[in-house]
């Protein structure tokens, strides 16, 4: 018997109901087996900031530490001044443990739509840095609301940080079929960041002689991944880069509603967190319409990430096999289905 302690933070907006779905699949994907997750929820978010004023305590982190992973589902509130949940909160579980890892894979499953006229073969990872770059909170404003007003927001970006996610991103190519890294930052404006990103690049790369690896400017990698997205195999780059282009890859691949993510910690000093690339959605938060999808293959890979390949397999094929039949139309198809609907269906499937 293998017993896993689970920490959920459902969160804000759509997060408690996508993450009930979360949880009813990865229940049905250890059914029958022997493995259990032992779950603690923490209620954190905009409810806890309107009664407390706290956002994450040290005791919650300290709390959150003694489990083997985590489960978000989404932070972030309309009530809430912006920032003060999405820093004091996501960011700071991100930094605090140490998730240098942000993993955002994109896959088109086989039925599944694209708004991209030939999108190929789409199945992509994203590795983006996760505890660097502008997301740092090192900037100020001066004479604020003045017509003087000076904002800065510095990225920061270490060689030890930049080092580990070139290193650990070279390491995901050299397991996949087409072994090739692209370089995504912007070192023809951004030339101390970006110099370092490269000289760190062209010093790792030849630790992995069977990965090649080449580099694009953000903006023409935003076009790329438009007009030829089956052309890349693993993408690494900063925080805010990486944000960005996964929406965009989001998008791309069938939605954000099927987009998964990891926030990993390979060092294993610290809880790794898994989520839905999706924030809160305030604008559709409480109908039960959310797709839960991507929380879904974020328990999948949750599942990965812990050894279990053949329960995440799993997992995703339902997910896979859910949306084609969406597609399709068919008994699950017809209409549009409630988030607890769809989250039935993936578990029924997963249960085979
Ligand atoms: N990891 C996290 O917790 C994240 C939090 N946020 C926070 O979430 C809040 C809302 O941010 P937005 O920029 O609106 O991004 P968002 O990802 O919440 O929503 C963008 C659009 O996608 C739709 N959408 C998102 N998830 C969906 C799902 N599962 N099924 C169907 N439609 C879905 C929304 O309805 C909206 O139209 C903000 O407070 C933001 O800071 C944003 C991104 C990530
Ligand atoms: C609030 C942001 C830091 C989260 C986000 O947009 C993301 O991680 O994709
Ligand atoms: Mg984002």
């Amino acid at each position: 018997m293998t017993t896993y302690r689970l920490a959920v933070v459902a969160g804000d907006g759509i997060g408690p109901e996508v993450v009930a779905e979360g949880l009813k699949c990865l229940a049905a994907a250890t059914e029958g087996t022997d493995i259990t997750f032992e779950t603690t929820e923490f209620d954190l978010g905009a409810k806890r900031w309107h009664a407390t004023g706290e956002t994450l305590t040290d005791a919650d982190l300290e709390a959150i530490k003694g489990h083997d992973v985590i489960l978000l589902g989404a932070i972030g509130d309309p009530t809430v001044p912006s920032g003060v949940l999405e820093r004091g909160l996501l960011l700071k579980l991100r930094f605090e443990l140490d998730q240098y890892v942000n993993l955002r894979p994109s896959r088109l499953y086989p039925g599944e739509v694209s708004p991209l006229s030939e999108p190929g073969d789409i199945d992509f990872v994203v590795v983006r840095e996760g505890t660097e770059g502008p997301y740092v909170g090192n900037g100020g404003a001066l004479r604020v609301d003045t017509p003087h007003e000076i904002a800065t927001e510095v990225s920061v970006n270490t060689r030890h940080g930049v080092e580990r996610v070139v290193r650990y991103a070279f390491s995901v190519a050299t397991g996949r079929e087409r072994k090739h890294v692209t370089l995504v930052h912007k070192h023809n404006v951004l030339v101390h960041a970006g110099h370092l990103w490269r000289r760190t690049v062209e010093a790792v790369a030849p630790e992995f002689p069977d990965v090649t690896w080449d580099y694009l400017h953000v903006d023409a990698a935003t076009i790329k991944l438009v007009t030829a997205p089956a052309s890349f195999d693993v993408i690494v780059t900063d925080n805010l880069f990486g944000d960005i282009l996964t929406d965009e890859a989001a998008a791309i691949s069938g939605g954000i509603g099927l987009a998964a993510s990891g926030n990993v910690n390979p060092d294993k000093t610290g809880p790794s967190m898994f989520e839905p690339v999706h924030g809160s959605a305030p604008d559709i938060a409480g109908e039960g319409i959310a797709d839960p999808s991507a929380t879904v293959l974020s328990v999948g890979m949750m599942l990965d990430f812990l050894g279990h390949k053949e329960l995440a397999q799993k997992v995703e094929d339902a997910v896979a096999a859910d949306a084609a039949a969406k597609v399709a139309g068919g008994a699950e198809g017809n209409g549009p289905r409630s988030t607890s609907q769809v989250g039935d269906a993936i578990a029924a499937r997963i249960r085979g």
